[in-house]
């Protein structure tokens, strides 16, 4: 397990801003070290937000986009082209203004896709390509990805495990169906933390005041199943990027004075 460390930005502005540099000197260096990189996109407006600024970045191209793999935590269980899903809402932020290789960009099935309404067997399928993508150097059923990232909400919930719900209690598999969700809509395909645990770093991203309980819950030391967001951590880094509004209920000198 890896301490996480914080860093606060001025706004949610500057904090995806920063998030998209931060982004890309990893996958730069990864791709410098190995000559290649994966990432694991995350859902919801901090996400999308990240993308947008990554975007947007004068460095952006400086990924070789055609040797990075891009998985996703989590996928709401809708028809491939409904806006709500979080691989449409990636195109439109990122994905279709940059040169990615299409058989390296791993998107969850859809509902009105192969496995139609099974949302079970389509996260069993998801399993099965990630264990495909695992080499021997990863020991284990999932790759070791370079950053997982990882929008918090604000009842402590990652990726679509909520709360005391079955999916964030899951030890063995690495990804499941996720039914009753809290957050719209019910039926989701979530990593679970295994796979979440697989990665070398976690990145959890929280703006707005909305989420500022959520953060001090789950680095105040909350349980891992009362408290999704507080079992996330990478196998080497686990980085807390945050707004002042999201850290506005964390103890005082728990982080350096917020970042200009
Ligand atoms: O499918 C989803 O909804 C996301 O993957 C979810 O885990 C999201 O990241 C959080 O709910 C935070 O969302 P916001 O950044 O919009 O608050």
């Amino acid at each position: 397990m890896t301490t996480p460390q914080v860093v606060v930005h001025r706004d949610k502005e500057l904090m995806a801003q920063a998030a998209a540099a931060r982004l890309i000197t990893k996958i730069v260096d990864a791709q410098a070290a190995r000559g290649t990189a994966s990432v694991v996109l995350t859902g919801g407006r901090n996400g999308n937000g990240l993308l947008a600024a990554l975007a947007a970045a004068p460095a952006r191209d400086a990924i070789d986009w055609s040797r990075l793999d891009l998985w996703w935590g989590d996928e709401r269980y809708l028809p491939a082209d409904d806006p709500e899903r979080n691989h449409t809402q990636a195109r439109q932020a990122l994905l279709d203004a940059v040169p990615l290789d299409p058989a390296r960009v791993h998107v969850m099935p859809a509902s009105d896709g192969p496995y139609g309404p099974d949302a079970d067997a389509a996260a069993a399928a998801y399993a099965a390509e990630l264990a495909r993508a695992a080499t021997p150097e990863d020991h284990g059923p999932v790759p070791q990805f370079d950053v997982l990232m990882l929008g918090v909400g604000p009842d402590t919930h990652v990726a679509s495990l909520f709360p005391e719900h079955p999916a964030a209690r899951e030890t063995e598999r690495t990804v499941v169906g996720v039914h009753g969700a809290p957050k719209p809509p019910p039926t989701r395909i979530s990593l679970t933390m295994p796979a979440i645990r697989a990665a070398r770093e976690v990145w959890l991203l929280a703006a707005g005041e909305d989420k500022a309980g959520a953060v001090a819950i789950a680095l105040g030391g909350a349980g891992e199943v009362q408290a999704p967001a507080a079992a996330a951590y990478g196998r080497s880094r686990t980085l807390w990027l945050l707004d002042r509004a999201a850290a506005a209920k964390l103890p005082a000198g728990m982080y350096p004075p917020a970042l200009s």
